[in-house]
């Protein structure tokens, strides 16, 4: 999959191309990319997808990301697109006409677009998806996919996850949640107490699920059982939230290592527990519940 930042920079050729934020490449984006498929095999041209980085609501209303641009891009590849126009969104991009926009989307030569129906854009979102027939013959305009009566977004996933709600975010996304970091040093406490805990640093913004949860965890091109807490760990008087995970019949050093996490199911809310003895115990409880769960 090849990747740029402006449509003048790909070859001069048809096209059929998507557009979106596609933060979290939920079911509602996959719906899109399935059309988006679809046309550019009628045509026999690239499918590309035209996205904005970061998201624009993350620059708009300062909301965490779903997808930081590396875990869109290998999403987006995994789901066959061919290239990905990922630009760079700031405020003057924003503030930018509607025709600004459809001129970038000429250069792009597109047989056919598609969009989900309720798309806008330009500055205050005055263009709207049927706006886009003025710079193709086809648009495609998908209707807001539903489930369980709700419809699929990245604010509701949000939300979601916000509550630690990952088994219904997995629905929403057609796959687990999950993020990418690098394990760095704690405070050395988690060893002491016979669960080492791999803290793991992920790229400022990037939204996690809040509370204790069975994961998948990889690394070194294979993949563990885990147990994770993200938050303020009360026990010790923590202040700043943390991302940990115990890897389950691991040991070894991760320090400096890029992990991946999978959020699999949620365990509990965390606790403010008397002291460590009694966080022990618990995490032993977490252990045999993660097992169950994770087999
Ligand atoms: C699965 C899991 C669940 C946890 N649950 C809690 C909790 O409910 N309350 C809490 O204060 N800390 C909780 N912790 C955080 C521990 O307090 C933390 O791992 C310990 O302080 C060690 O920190 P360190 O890695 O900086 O040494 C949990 C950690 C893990 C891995
Ligand atoms: N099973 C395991 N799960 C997580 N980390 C482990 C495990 N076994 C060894 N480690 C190592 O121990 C470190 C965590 O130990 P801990 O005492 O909690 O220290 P720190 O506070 O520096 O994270 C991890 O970063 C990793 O290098």
């Amino acid at each position: 999959m090849k990747t740029y930042q402006s449509p003048s920079q790909r070859p001069d050729t048809d096209t059929v191309v998507a557009i979106g934020s596609f933060d979290g490449v939920h079911l509602g984006h996959q719906a899109l990319l399935t059309h988006l498929k679809e046309r550019a095999q009628h045509y026999a041209v690239p499918s590309v997808v035209y996205t904005f980085d970061p998201p624009t609501r993350v620059l708009l209303r300062g909301v965490d990301y779903l997808s930081t641009l590396p875990e869109k891009l290998a999403v987006l590849e995994r789901y066959g697109v061919d290239e990905v126009i990922a630009v760079p969104f700031n405020r003057e991009f924003a503030a930018r006409p509607k025709e600004a926009f459809l001129e970038d989307l000429r250069i792009l030569r597109p047989k056919a677009i598609v969009v989900g129906e309720d798309f806008g854009f330009g500055k205050g979102r005055s263009g709207t998806a049927r706006d886009l027939e003025a710079v193709t013959q086809d648009l495609v305009l998908v209707p807001m996919q539903r489930l369980h009566g709700e419809d699929i977004k990245s604010t509701r996933v949000r939300a979601l996850l916000a509550e630690g709600q990952v088994e219904k975010t997995a629905e929403l996304l057609g796959r687990a949640y999950d993020a990418i970091g690098v394990v760095v040093h704690g405070d050395a406490l988690g060893r002491t107490i016979g669960f080492p805990t791999a803290n793991i640093k992920v790229p400022e913004g990037k939204m996690l699920p809040i509370g204790v949860f069975a994961v998948h965890f990889a690394v070194n091109d294979r993949i563990y059982a885990g147990m994770a807490n993200v938050g303020r760990r009360p026990t010790v008087n923590g202040v700043t939230l943390r991302f940990e995970v115990h890897v389950l019949d691991f040991e070894g050093d991760l320090y400096g290592k890029e992990v991946q996490v999978k959020f699999r199911h949620f365990l509990r809310g965390e606790q403010k527990f008397s002291g460590l003895e009694e966080l022990r115990s618990q995490l032993a409880a977490d252990r045999e519940r993660t097992r169950e769960l994770l087999g």
